[in-house]
């Protein structure tokens, strides 16, 4: 696992956007060979989608040949709602970039068959062969994707009971009333991140410093399913200052020395 310790959210962005611009044009995508790129919501990751839309409109990065599957979305909400993660993925990043409409992939949180949903969407992914890199935040107490405490660390693409906890937590976009927060969501599994070539998560702000600390020195545990990253082969956390709260000064020393390059570089 890399850590990389960074002052603040805007640093934290502003890596995570060059991170995924290097792999993109690294990779030098064409329409039979398309770069796979695992997008999340959430407040973390809009500094990232801010600094691409800016690396996009510089002319640094094209996303024409790049296809996307968000990891999750609420059940039973309209896709048209303005806190549905379809919504925010158009108006944080999908609007304002040039991806082609067919290559963005999103779960149908109102899908007849959910079941059938879920399938579909792996089978997807799997066409592709990979997905190249997923890029994803963390929740207070962990969860990775929608994948609360004690889901399975194999599981698949499939529809998840939200905790009263993340229920609260994401009332903040529902004018803080839990009552209008879903109570389901259709989540990538944490198999399906696994599967990935290169997982890399946003970890921002002291609330966040119990995640942080279980998946760097905690032990692998469905509790905290962000703990899976200590299986995965190329996991990479990027982190400001105050989400370090919680790690022994040891261990961000060590990380802040291996990977003193690439902080400065920012
Ligand atoms: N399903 C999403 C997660 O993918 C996200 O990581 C988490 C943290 O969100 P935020 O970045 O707003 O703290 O919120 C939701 O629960």
């Amino acid at each position: 696992m890399r850590l990389i310790p960074l002052k603040d959210t805007a640093q934290v962005g502003k890596w995570a956007a060059r991170h995924i611009v290097q792999r993109i044009n690294a990779f030098q995508p064409t329409a039979e060979r398309p770069f796979v790129l695992g997008l999340p919501t959430g407040g973390t990751p809009l500094e990232a989608y801010k600094h691409l839309i800016a690396m996009h409109k510089a002319g640094e990065v094209s996303f024409k040949h790049v296809i996307t599957f968000n990891m999750d979305e609420y059940v039973g909400l309209p896709q048209a709602h303005p806190e549905s993660y379809h919504t925010f993925m158009y108006r944080n990043f999908f609007d304002h970039v040039d991806i082609p409409a067919e290559n963005i992939n999103l779960l149908n949180g109102n899908a007849p068959d959910v079941d059938e949903e879920c399938r579909q969407y792996e089978a997807k992914m799997k066409s592709y062969g990979k997905v190249h890199l997923f890029m994803g935040g963390v929740g207070v107490d962990g969860h990775i994707a929608f994948n609360e405490p004690a889901s399975s660390l194999a599981s698949r693409t499939r529809i998840k009971t939200l905790t009263e906890e993340t229920r609260i937590a994401n009332s903040r976009f529902f004018d803080g009333d839990v009552s209008q927060v879903p109570k389901y969501a259709l989540t990538v599994g944490v198999g399906t991140l696994l599967d990935a070539e290169e997982v890399m998560i946003l970890v921002t702000g002291r609330g966040k410093a119990q995640a942080l600390e279980a998946a760097v020195e905690g032990c692998v545990n469905h509790m905290w399913t962000i703990s899976c990253l200590q299986l995965h082969a190329k996991s990479v956390v990027v982190c400001d200052e105050p989400s370090t709260m919680e790690l022994k000064v040891k261990t961000v020393k060590y990380f802040r020395e291996l990977e003193a390059e690439s902080v400065n570089s920012l």
